[in-house]
C-alpha cells in the first residue's frame, strides 16, 4: 500500500512513496502465475537460484557461487528470510530503485539473473525491472564546489531526460543559465552549451586522494609511532580492492548536466520526483572547496575495516563520490567504524546524531580509538566537539565532528543562552556529512526537522534493523537515501565477527491463582504484571541465574516493565538500571558490569540499544515491549560481540557462545507477543528452541534451595499475586499501559483489535518462504527435520518435551 500523506508531509518523499506504491499494486497483481510453469533449465544443477513469477528469488546457498549471487540479489533485491539452506529475497521498486542507485542498468539486471537463474526469468518479472529502472538513477543531483548541478549520462536518453526537465516549466525558474560566449567563425556550435548544459565526465580525476581510507597515516604523529605497523594483510588488502574499484570507475562515464539556485532545491526535487525522475544524491567532495577539510585527519595505520565494512563502504563512494543513504549491518558488526571511516573519507565537517548521551561519548571515544583526529597537530585545538545536555564542548570554527543527540537537535522549549549558542552556529553552517545513527528508531517528524536544520551535503543512515511496526520506512527510504548495503547476519556469524547465540523461548505456566486473576482481569496493565511476576517465570528466572552464573557468565536481565524490573532486581539482589537512574550511577554500574566485577545487571529498555557490554553473553527477558521485532533484535544485538571462543578468522566454532532466552508465561497473551518478536530474527536465520518443560526443573531446584526454598509454597505466590493486584489497582497506571498496547496495535493495522490472541497464535498462515521454515513464526528445531516437525506438532498440543541442553 503506498502510505497516505499526512498532514505537512514532506511532498518529495510522498511522491516517490506513493509512485512506489502504485508500481508495488501493480507488482503484486502481476506476478502471480503459476509456479509449475517454470522449466529448468538443462544446466540448473550448476546455477544458484530461482526466479519466480512472483517476483521472489530463492538462493541455494550451498551453491559454489553462492556468495557472488549473494552479492548481486543483496543489491537488487530485499532479503526476506535466510534460514540456513535456502534464501528468499523480494525485487521491489525500492531495492529496485536502490540498484539504480549504484549504477546498476536494466539490461544488466536481467542478464545476470538470467545467469544465476536455474529457470528461464519470468517475462513479467523483466518488465516490471524495465518499469523499476527506467528512470530511478537516471538523473542526479550533484554537489560540485558549492555549486549544485541536476546531472545525467551523456547519451541520447540521458540528454533527452535532461532536457525534458530543464524544459520544465518550474525547473527553468530554478536554473542558473550561463550564456555560452560568442563563438568564432568556422567554431563548432555545441547544441548542449547553447540550451545551457554543460558537458563533464562523472568520475574524473581520481587522484589517490582517497588514500586516507588506506589508513596510512602520512603524517603519523609521534604518539601514534608505536602504532605504526602499515604491514598488515587483511587492512590494505580490503583497503586495496576499494580504492581499485574507485579507479575502475574513472574517467569511464561522461556526463550532462545543468545548474540551478541551492536556494529552489527543493522546487526542483519535487518536481522531478512528480514527473516520475527521483533525483539521486551525490556529494563530489573531492571539488567541494567550500568546507574546509579536517587536517591531520586519518585512519590509524592499526585501523583494518573488515571485508563487509569495505563492501557497504564501497556502495557509498563507488564513483568516487558519496552517495547518501542507509547501510544496515547487523548489531555489533561495527556500524560506528563504518560511519568514522564514511566521515573520515569524506574529511569534512560533520555531524553525528545518536539516539542519546551514553552513545555520544562512545562515537567521541570511537574518532579518537580509530582516526588521528584529536592527535598530533589537533590534540590542542580539539576537533571534536558534543552537544549535550552535561557536555557542550567548543566547537572548531574550520573542520570538525559535532556529535549530539536527535533530542538536543530537535528541543523545542527555551534552551539556554549557550545551547542556543551553539544551535544557531551549528545551523549557521554548512556540513560535509550528516550522519544519523540507529535511523530506524527515530520518528520521522524528528527527520524531517534535524534534516530541514543541518545543511549538510550528504546523509548517511546506520541501522541493525531496517523494520518498524509503522509504514514509515518507505519516508527513510526518501528522507535520507537508498538502502546501500545489507549484511547477512549467518555469514558474519560463521566467519566468526559475531557470537554464535542461541535462542531459547521458556514456556512457564501460570499458578493457578494468578491464571484466575489474568482471566478474571478486564485490564491490560493488572494482565500484564500478572503474567511479567508469575512465580512460575521468577523461578525459572532464578534457575537460569543461577545455572550461568556458576558458569562465569555475565548476563543481561531486561524487563520493559519498570516496576517489575526492580522487584526482581531487588529480589535478586542485582544491580538495576533504567530510566530513572542518574547518569553518574548508570555509567558506575555498567562500568563493573564491564569489569566483571558484577555479573547480573536488570536493565530497562534504557540498554536497548548503543549501550555497549562487550561481555555480555546471557539475556534473559522477563517483560517486553508487545510485539517489536525491532527491540528483539537491539536485545540480542547486545551479546553479538565475538566472544573469545570466537575466532575473527571465519573459523567460528559450531558451539554456541552466547544464550539469548524469552520467559514468558504460558496461555497469555504474551505468547502472541513474542511469537511477533521473534519474526525478524528467524527471517536473519536464527532458531528459537521451545522449552516446555524447564519449569519443572526450575521448581524442582527452587524447592531444594537452602536454607529456604524459593517461590516453593502457596503462601508465597499469593503474596506477590496480592502485590500485583495492589500495583495495578490505581486506573491511571491501566489506561497508560492500555494506550501503549492501542498504539501498537493500531500501528499493526489491527485498529484496537485484542481478541483471538491465543487463536492467531496457533493460527496457521500461508505463504513465503518464512512460513515454510519457521519464519511465519512458528518454532522449529532446525537440526533435523524429523525433530523439528515433532517439536511443532508438541507445540501445538502443548505436550511435553525436553530439549533443554546446556
Ligand atoms: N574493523 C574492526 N576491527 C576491530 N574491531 C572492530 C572493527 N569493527 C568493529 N569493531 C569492534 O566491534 C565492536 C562493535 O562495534 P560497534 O559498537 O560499532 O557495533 P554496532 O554495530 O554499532 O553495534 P550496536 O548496534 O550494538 O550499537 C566494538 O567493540 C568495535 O570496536
Amino acid at each position: 500500500m503506498p502510505p497516505k500523506r499526512k498532514k505537512g508531509e514532506d511532498t518529495y518523499a510522498h511522491g516517490i512513496a506513493t509512485t512506489m506504491g502504485t508500481q508495488m499494486k501493480s507488482h503484486n497483481t502481476l506476478l502471480s502465475k503459476p509456479l509449475s510453469a517454470l522449466t529448468l533449465k538443462p544446466d540448473h544443477s550448476s546455477r544458484p537460484l530461482w526466479v519466480l513469477p512472483t517476483g521472489s528469488i530463492l538462493l541455494d546457498t550451498s551453491s559454489p557461487i553462492y556468495s557472488t549471487a549473494y552479492d548481486f540479489l543483496v543489491t537488487i533485491s530485499e532479503p526476506q528470510s535466510r534460514p540456513t539452506y535456502i534464501h528468499e529475497y523480494l525485487l521491489t521498486p525500492y531495492s529496485l530503485y536502490a540498484a539504480a542507485a549504484v549504477n546498476f542498468t536494466e539490461k544488466g539486471i536481467v542478464t545476470t539473473l538470467e545467469k544465476f537463474s536455474k529457470t528461464k526469468v519470468p517475462e513479467n518479472v523483466k518488465d516490471f525491472i524495465k518499469k523499476c529502472t527506467s528512470r530511478y538513477g537516471k538523473v542526479k543531483l550533484v554537489l560540485r564546489s558549492g555549486r549544485l548541478y541536476v546531472e545525467a549520462l551523456n547519451t541520447p536518453e540521458g540528454v533527452g531526460i535532461l532536457r525534458g526537465l530543464g524544459g520544465n516549466k518550474e525547473i527553468m525558474k530554478c536554473r542558473v543559465i550561463v550564456r555560452s560566449e560568442e563563438k568564432k567563425e568556422g567554431e563548432e556550435k555545441n547544441e548542449l552549451e547553447e540550451e545551457g548544459f554543460i558537458e563533464g565526465y562523472v568520475d574524473d580525476e581520481i587522484k589517490g586522494n582517497l588514500n586516507v581510507i588506506t589508513g596510512i597515516d602520512d603524517e603519523a604523529d609521534e604518539d601514534d609511532s608505536s602504532d605504526s605497523d602499515s604491514s598488515d594483510e587483511e587492512g590494505g588488502g580490503h583497503t586495496a580492492r576499494l580504492l581499485k574499484n574507485l579507479d575502475q570507475t574513472r574517467n569511464k562515464t561522461s556526463s550532462v548536466s545543468f545548474e540551478i539556485q541551492p536556494a529552489l532545491v527543493s522546487v526542483v526535487k519535487k518536481t522531478a520526483a512528480q514527473l516520475n525522475y527521483p533525483l539521486m544524491e551525490e556529494y563530489d567532495f573531492r571539488t567541494d572547496e567550500t568546507i574546509l577539510s579536517i587536517p591531520n585527519y586519518h585512519l590509524r595505520p592499526t585501523t583494518r575495516i573488515r571485508r563487509y565494512q569495505e563492501k557497504s563502504l564501497s556502495k557509498m563512494f563507488g564513483n568516487g563520490r558519496a552517495r547518501s543513504g542507509i547501510i544496515v549491518l547487523p548489531c555489533g558488526a561495527g556500524k560506528t567504524l563504518t560511519g568514522v571511516t564514511a566521515s573520515q573519507t569524506i574529511g569534512k565537517s560533520a555531524v553525528v546524531l545518536c539516539t542519546n548521551a551514553v552513545s555520544v561519548e562512545q562515537w567521541k571515544q570511537q574518532f579518537e580509538k580509530w582516526t588521528t583526529i584529536n592527535s598530533g597537530s589537533n590534540k590542542d585545538t580539539g576537533r571534536i566537539a558534543r552537544f549535550t545536555s552535561d557536555h557542550q564542548d567548543k566547537m572548531h570554527p574550520d573542520g570538525c565532528i559535532l556529535v549530539t543527540t536527535y533530542t538536543m537537535m530537535t528541543f523545542s522549549g527555551k534552551r539556554t543562552a549557550q545551547s542556543q549558542a551553539f544551535m544557531e552556529k551549528l545551523v549557521e553552517r554548512d556540513w560535509g556529512l550528516l550522519m544519523m545513527d540507529e535511523v530506524h528508531v527515530v520518528p520521522a517528524n524528528t527527520f524531517r526537522r534535524v534534516i530541514a536544520n543541518v545543511k549538510a551535503h550528504t546523509r548517511l543512515g546506520l541501522t541493525a534493523t531496517l523494520v518498524r511496526e509503522d509504514d514509515l520506512i518507505a519516508d527513510l527510504n526518501f528522507l535520507i537515501g537508498p538502502k546501500l548495503y545489507e549484511a547477512n547476519w549467518m555469514d558474519l556469524t560463521k566467519a566468526g565477527f559475531l557470537a554464535n547465540v542461541q535462542c531459547l523461548e521458556v514456556w512457564c505456566p501460570m499458578t493457578p491463582e494468578f491464571m484466575r486473576e489474568y482471566l478474571r482481569s478486564d485490564r491490560m496493565r493488572q494482565q500484564q504484571l500478572l503474567y511479567i511476576m508469575n512465580p512460575k517465570k521468577m523461578q525459572v528466572v532464578k534457575f537460569l541465574l543461577n545455572k550461568h552464573q556458576s558458569r562465569g557468565d555475565q548476563i543481561i536481565v531486561f524487563s520493559d516493565d519498570v516496576r517489575a524490573l526492580v522487584y526482581y532486581g531487588r529480589r535478586f539482589e542485582g544491580q538495576i538500571i533504567h530510566g530513572g537512574t542518574p547518569e553518574f550511577e548508570r555509567q558506575a554500574v555498567l562500568r563493573l558490569f564491564r569489569e566483571g566485577s558484577i555479573n547480573t545487571l536488570f536493565i530497562s529498555k534504557v540498554g536497548d540499544t548503543s549501550i555497549d557490554l562487550p561481555e555480555a553473553n546471557v539475556i534473559i527477558q522477563i517483560a517486553s515491549h508487545f510485539g517489536s521485532r525491532r527491540q528483539e533484535a537491539q536485545r540480542l544485538g547486545r551479546i553479538l560481540r565475538p566472544k573469545e571462543s570466537t575466532a575473527q578468522d571465519g573459523t567460528n566454532t559450531d558451539s554456541f557462545n552466547a544464550f539469548f532466552y524469552t520467559c514468558v508465561s504460558k496461555d497469555t497473551s504474551e505468547m502472541y507477543y513474542c511469537t511477533k518478536r521473534q519474526q525478524y530474527l528467524i527471517d536473519q536465520g536464527y532458531t528459537f528452541k521451545v522449552l516446555t518443560s524447564l519449569h519443572e526443573r526450575a521448581a524442582e531446584w527452587c524447592r531444594k534451595q537452602s536454607p529456604k526454598a524459593f517461590l516453593s509454597t502457596k503462601k508465597e505466590q499469593v503474596e506477590i499475586l496480592r502485590d500485583v493486584l495492589e500495583e495495578t489497582a490505581l486506573a491511571g497506571d491501566a489506561q497508560k499501559a492500555e494506550s501503549e498496547e492501542m498504539k501498537f496495535l493500531r500501528a499493526e493495522g489491527k485498529k484496537g483489535e485484542n481478541r483471538n490472541l491465543e487463536v492467531d497464535f496457533f493460527e496457521k498462515r500461508s505463504g513465503g518462504l518464512s512460513s515454510v521454515s519457521g519464519g511465519g513464526g512458528k518454532s522449529y528445531e532446525e537440526r533435523s527435520a524429523g525433530k523439528g516437525n515433532k517439536l511443532m506438532k508438541q507445540r501445538k498440543s502443548n505436550k511435553k518435551i525436553n530439549i533443554f541442553d546446556l
